[in-house]
């Protein structure tokens, strides 16, 4: 038998939208199957129908040829499917064992015989090449390792079919060719592999075929292998598509952000950046390139008042800020596209309308007098939402956790550009993005620039830090390495850089 799980003709509806329109996909025993679509496409939805997460509207699913129902998660589960999500089901204070078992031998209330079961998972991840701590707690381990551990949670359960929703998404590059050798480690070992995924080279490194869907729609299965990532995009927007950042150089103004020996702690209250000095000035893009955790993130925090600094000085436009609340911050003119868009981007309960104006609500013509004016902030957002092709059921009404992760990420990059502000502080802003929404954020990016003002571009691509920005800072450790032109340097330049020797050589 050929396929050991076929979806065929499926279709959902959600109100106002049809996730899924006559989709079909079949995964062949042993193969890494890419799903590649633009955001809002409907990846997530098919693959929560085959996790049996919903239920689909009409369509016909086969497991190893048999036609099958699958009304809940444990059903998928017991068929031999699993599946790893974005956001991670992981209780942080217990151990990788303890994480594992939870939910298995305790809802089926067998004795809890931990030493065995720590053997096994061991055994599994030897096997696998996952290199995981039976007894490490979650909290000490990276993401990356974090990601391993819901591997081993499906392999433990003998999942044969493994499906990894943007999995990439929050690795580091070097843990994402360690997660590529996994999964080819997987089928190697007879798994068969849905992977969804964004990243073109991703899918030329693993997979094996890719399908690819638009707007709910079945556009075709390729093989990878005589397939180009460039025909891949195509057949994805639609349209053609370029990868190629296209600006003109910089005419730096004024100096809008200036920082002066700033050292700030980390959650472990010691220093996670030190006097660190950096100047960004109007109309340029600078781009701090560094392996994460490397003092990115207490930069970032420090400049937009989420973290206090331990010495030196903010100043932004001239003006001292070191230690003014958050929402002086932004009313000065600093706006920031947060790394995590659920926690510190979106409330995610309100409607895409009332988080388009979370900063800007109390003024007019929001409100007056303590009234809101619906018909002015349905207007302001559907303006922002329709520039950034930000794609969901209802509009400016629908809740926000219904968005597509891509679609929340466009309404947030929006928001904060419509902010016109003069520092614009961009923390990971493609991260989730499909290739055109990249192309269009990017130039907004730039003609953000182009009006003379300044950006703080924080991204652990690093082609794209070297396209879109116009310096690059380059931070190891929590201190500044060098700065370079990105128009003069090069990934192996910056690299080595980022490995902490410093340009000429100097460590
Ligand atoms: N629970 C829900 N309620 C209402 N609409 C939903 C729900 N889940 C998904 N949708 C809508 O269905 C469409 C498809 O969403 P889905 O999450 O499947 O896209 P995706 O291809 O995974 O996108 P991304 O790449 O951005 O993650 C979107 O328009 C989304 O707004």
């Amino acid at each position: 038998m050929e396929f050991v799980v076929e979806m065929l003709n499926i279709r959902k509806e959600f109100p106002g939208v049809v996730a899924n329109d006559d989709i079909t996909l079949q995964l062949r025993k042993g193969e890494i199957h890419a799903l590649l679509g633009e955001n809002g496409a409907g990846k997530s939805t098919l693959m929560s129908i085959l996790f049996g997460m919903y239920q689909p509207d009409r369509g016909t699913i086969k497991v190893r040829g048999e036609q099958v129902k699958i009304a809940n998660p444990n059903v998928a589960n017991k068929l031999g499917i699993g599946m790893v999500h974005q956001h991670f089901k992981l209780v942080s204070n217990f151990t990788v064992t303890e994480n594992i078992i939870l939910g298995n031998e305790l809802k089926r209330g067998l004795a809890l015989n931990i030493k065995g079961a720590a053997r096994r998972i061991e055994e599994l991840s030897k096997r696998y090449g996952l290199n995981v701590d039976p007894y490490a707690k979650i909290e000490d381990i990276s993401v990356g390792m974090q990601q391993r551990v819901e591997i081993l949670k499906m392999l433990y359960r003998d999942a044969e079919v493994l499906i990894l929703d943007e999995p990439s998404a929050v690795l580091t590059p070097q843990e994402i060719d360690e997660l590529i050798k996994i999964m080819k480690g997987l089928v190697a070992e007879g798994k068969s592999v849905i992977v969804i995924t964004h990243k073109l080279k991703e899918i030329k490194a693993a997979a094996d075929r890719c399908t690819v869907i638009r707007r709910g729609k079945t556009i075709g299965t390729v093989d990878v292998a005589t397939t180009s990532e460039l025909q891949m995009a195509e057949m994805m927007v639609g349209r053609s598509v370029t990868f190629k950042v296209e600006k003109k150089p910089s005419q730096p103004g004024d100096v809008i952000l200036k920082l002066e020996g700033l050292t700030v702690n980390n959650n472990k209250n010691v220093p996670g950046l030190k006097d660190f000095n950096l100047e960004v000035r109007a109309g340029e893009i600078v781009g701090i390139a560094g392996v994460e955790g490397n003092g990115q993130s207490e930069l970032v925090e420090a400049i937009t008042g989420l973290r206090k600094s331990e010495a030196g000085r903010i100043i932004l436009n001239g003006q001292e800020i070191t230690s003014h609340s958050i929402r002086n911050r932004i009313n000065n003119g600093v706006a920031h596209i947060p790394e995590d868009r659920q926690k510190r981007g979106l409330v995610l309960d309100y409607t895409l309308e009332e988080n388009m104006i979370l900063q800007v609500y109390k003024r007019e013509p929001f409100s007056k007098r303590g009234i809101l004016n619906k018909g002015a902030i349905r207007k302001y957002a559907s303006g922002i939402l329709e520039s950034f092709d930000v794609r969901s059921g209802r509009g400016p009404v629908s809740v926000s956790r219904s968005l597509s992760g891509g679609n929340q990420q466009k309404a947030i990059i929006g928001r904060e550009i419509e902010l016109d502000p003069s520092l614009l502080i961009a923390v990971q802003p493609t991260r989730g993005l499909d290739v055109g929404s990249i192309e269009y954020i990017h130039k907004r990016l730039i003609g953000h620039r182009d009006r003379g003002k300044a950006v703080l571009l924080i991204s652990l691509e690093l082609d794209e830090v070297i396209n879109v920005s116009d310096r690059i800072a380059v931070v190891n450790n929590g201190e500044l390495i060098g700065i370079v032109n990105a128009a003069e340097t090069n990934e192996n330049e910056i690299g080595l850089m980022m490995a902490g020797v410093g340009k000429g050589g100097d460590q």
